[in-house]
C-alpha cells in the first residue's frame, strides 16, 4: 500500500469514529424525544422537513436521493428505539408494496404482509398494525378502485404518500428464454409489459397470479416457467434475472398512501385528500369545485367513482395542494361543506 492510500484510509477511519459517535448521540436525542411524546412516535411532517433541509444543504458528491436513502434508515433506527412500529402491506414478501414500506419507513419496522387491501385496513383499524401502506394509483393502469372504496368507509386517516418507480423484470431458474413456456404474473404487471412480451415471448402462455411475488414463487418450482416481478422477488426466491425494465412505459410508477390513526401536522409542503359528491344536475360539479378556484387551491388529482349507493351517482376523489389547517384550504373546505351532498376529508400529509 502506498503512503498516500494509508493516509486516506486513516482519515476515513477517523471520520467513521466521528460518525459513529454522532449517530449514537442522535439516537439518544430521539429516545429523549420519545419519552416526552404522549401520542404517535412517527411524525411524517417532521421527517419530511428533515429531508427537505438536508437536500437544501447537500453539496455532494452524494446525490439528494442518496442522502434521503441514508437518512431514511438513520431515522428508521432512531424511531425504532422510541417505539417499534408494525406496518401492514400487500404481501407476500417481495412485492412492490414491500419496497414501498421500506422506502417510506426504512428497514427498522416490522412489515406485516396481508393478502388483500381490505386486510391492510382491518389490521390498522384493529390496532394490530400502526400503519398501512396501500397502492392508490399506477401511472399506466390508473386508479386502484378497492383502495378508494375503502377510504370512503374507514375511520383511518391518510398520513403520507410516496411514489415508487415500478421496474419489472423477467425472472426464471435460468436465462434460456427458449425453454420458457409459461409466464406467471399479476394481471396489472402483464398489462404493463404487453409490448415486450409480444416481441420476446410470443408463444409462452400467460398465467395470472395473486401477486408478483406469488408468481416468482411458482416460477421457482418450474424450470419451464418464468415470472414478471420486481428485482426483490428474484432475490427472495433465488431466481435469475433474464431481462430488466421490460415495462412498456419507462416512467411507470405507483403511488401509495400511508394510512393510520393520526392527524398529521402541517409540514409546509402538504397535500390533502378528500372525496365529495353533489346532486346530479347541470352545472352541479362546476359549482362544487368553484371554492378551490375562489380560494386559490390547486387540485393535483380529480377522479370519479360510482357512489355504490345510488345508480349513476358519482363520488369525486380529489387531492389538493396544502394542509387542511392552511387558511385558504380551510375556507375552501368550509365552502365545499356548505355545497356538497357528501364530503369526507381523508387527511393532510407531506407531499412526496
Ligand atoms: O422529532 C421527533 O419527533 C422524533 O421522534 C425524532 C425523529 C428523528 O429520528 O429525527 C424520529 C421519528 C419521528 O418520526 C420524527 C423524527
Amino acid at each position: 500500500m502506498t503512503e498516500q492510500l494509508i493516509q486516506l484510509r486513516n482519515e476515513i477511519d477517523a471520520i467513521d469514529d466521528e460518525l459513529l459517535r454522532l449517530i449514537n448521540k442522535r439516537a439518544q436525542l430521539a429516545q429523549q424525544i420519545g419519552h416526552r411524546k404522549s401520542s404517535a412516535v412517527y411524525r411524517p411532517e417532521r421527517e419530511s422537513q428533515i429531508f427537505a433541509r438536508l437536500q437544501q444543504a447537500n453539496t455532494g458528491p452524494l446525490k439528494n436521493e442518496h442522502i434521503t436513502h441514508l437518512f431514511t434508515e438513520i431515522i428508521s433506527l432512531c424511531r425504532a428505539l422510541e417505539e417499534p412500529l408494525a406496518v401492514a402491506y400487500l404481501g407476500p414478501q417481495g412485492t412492490f408494496s414491500q419496497e414501498a414500506v421500506i422506502k417510506q419507513f426504512g428497514h427498522a419496522v416490522t412489515a406485516i404482509p396481508c393478502s388483500t387491501i381490505d386486510a391492510i385496513f382491518r389490521k390498522v383499524e384493529s390496532g394490530a398494525a400502526s400503519y398501512g401502506v396501500v397502492p392508490v394509483e399506477n401511472s399506466t393502469e390508473g386508479a386502484v378502485g378497492r383502495t378508494m372504496d375503502l377510504l370512503l368507509q374507514t375511520p383511518l386517516k391518510v398520513c403520507g404518500e410516496l411514489q415508487l418507480p415500478i421496474h419489472q423484470c423477467l425472472m426464471a431458474q435460468h436465462t434460456n428464454l427458449a425453454a420458457i413456456h409459461k409466464i406467471y404474473s399479476h394481471s396489472q404487471s402483464f398489462a404493463q409489459c404487453q409490448m415486450w412480451l409480444n416481441e420476446n415471448l410470443t408463444t409462452a402462455i400467460r398465467i395470472n397470479a395473486a401477486s408478483n411475488a406469488d408468481a416468482a414463487r411458482q416460477a421457482a418450482s418450474d424450470s419451464n416457467a418464468a415470472a414478471i416481478a420486481g428485482r426483490k422477488a428474484a432475490e427472495i426466491f433465488g431466481l435469475e434475472i433474464c431481462a430488466t425494465n421490460i415495462e412498456d412505459n419507462p416512467n411507470n410508477a405507483t403511488r401509495f398512501l400511508v394510512v393510520g390513526q393520526q392527524d398529521v401536522a402541517p409540514s409546509g409542503r402538504d397535500k390533502t385528500s378528500l372525496a365529495m359528491a353533489t346532486h346530479n344536475q347541470p352545472g352541479a360539479v362546476h359549482k362544487l369545485l368553484a371554492p378551490f378556484a375562489q380560494y386559490q387551491v390547486s387540485m393535483t388529482r380529480l377522479e370519479s367513482r360510482p357512489s355504490r349507493a345510488t345508480l349513476w351517482e358519482y363520488v369525486f376523489f380529489t387531492d389538493i395542494e396544502g394542509h387542511q389547517e392552511d387558511k385558504n384550504v380551510a375556507k375552501a373546505l368550509q365552502a365545499l361543506r356548505d355545497n356538497a351532498t357528501f364530503l369526507k376529508v381523508f387527511g393532510s400529509y407531506p407531499a412526496a
